[in-house]
């Protein structure tokens, strides 16, 4: 069918039903009642919801929100509401099926009789969301060893340093480097040194606990954030950690692939860059001591 022999709705009424969506009307009382007065679209949004119900009472749709989703909405419609600014949102619904759907949301308030009325739009952007989180671990995943890489490390470290900072707890970090992995690589062909990285994140996650986040910096170099770890456990930890892999056949023989790590603890207020230096002066030492040791400075 030609665009100009397709049947021309004669109002927005004919449209509504067609639209990709729906549009709606919200309300809130003063006393905090919420409904939705004018519920109208297609698409998949709130394909589950009892719309009729829905122009009574708008607990259908907002109770189902689960954890950080319920407060999350509650606050942006709590801030559109006292400065009249458009409500621009998304949340996560539950659907009978156990998978999620996200609806995005963008209405514009305005004051009504006793309360706030929203009129707005709502749209399924499900599949543009899994894709955006599936670019997002693309973005912090290291390619080769799938653990996470520099970028992400550094995200979560600054996170744990403002935890560390603001709780006065302890944390510390692990700089570690294969030793000689050139000669991994000449004897035993790039393959196989792919081999000995892959085997290596594994058996590191193994030996560390799960809230120690292990990332491969790039080559042969990898970090460890371990948060409420002193300086001294650490040091313990890294040692084991050292002495395990010296002890393990990685597919090149027993005592192939050993590792020099360097080890500090956050000084409270620190900039990370700082923290970094000091990790690799750290690891500078152990190469320097003669290798497959762990340096600490403190
Ligand atoms: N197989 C493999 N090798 C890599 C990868 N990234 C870096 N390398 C190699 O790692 C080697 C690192 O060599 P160097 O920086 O000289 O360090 P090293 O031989 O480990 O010596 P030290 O660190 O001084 O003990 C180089 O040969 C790089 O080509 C990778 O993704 N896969």
């Amino acid at each position: 069918m030609s665009v100009k022999d397709m049947p021309i709705p004669l109002s927005a009424d004919g449209l509504v039903p067609l639209i990709p969506g729906v549009i709606f009307q919200f309300y809130r009382s003063s006393s905090g009642h919420m409904k939705f007065p004018y519920l109208e679209g297609g698409g998949n949004a709130l394909g589950h919801i009892d719309r009729v119900q829905l122009a009574h009472d708008a607990g259908g749709l907002l109770e189902p929100l689960t954890g950080s989703e319920y407060p999350r909405v509650m606050s942006a419609i709590e801030r559109s509401a006292r400065w009249m600014l458009p409500l621009t949102t998304r949340f996560r619904l539950p659907t009978p099926n156990a998978k999620s759907q996200w609806i995005a949301v963008s209405a514009n308030p305005a004051p009504a009789s006793d309360g706030v009325l929203w009129t707005g739009m709502m749209m399924d952007i499900t599949d543009q969301v899994i894709e955006e989180q599936r670019l997002r671990r693309l973005c912090d995943t290291d390619a080769l060893t799938g653990l996470p890489n520099r970028r992400k490390l550094m995200k979560h470290l600054s996170h744990l340093a403002s935890l560390s900072a603001r709780h006065g707890t302890p944390l510390s970090i692990m700089m570690i480097d294969i030793d000689h992995f050139k000669l991994i690589n000449d004897r035993w062909g790039h393959l196989q040194g792919d081999e000995v990285l892959r085997q290596l994140a594994t058996k590191m996650k193994a030996l560390l606990r799960c809230e120690d986040m292990v990332a491969r910096l790039g080559g042969e170099e990898f970090m460890v954030a371990l948060p409420l770890t002193s300086l001294q456990q650490c040091h313990k930890l890294a040692d084991q950690l050292r002495k395990a892999v010296s002890q393990h056949d990685f597919s090149v023989g027993t005592g192939e692939v050993t590792l020099s790590i360097g080890v500090t603890e956050y000084r409270c207020g620190e900039p990370l860059k700082n923290l970094i230096e000091r990790t690799d002066q750290a690891l500078y030492s152990a190469k320097d001591v003669g290798r497959d040791c762990v340096c600490l400075l403190s």
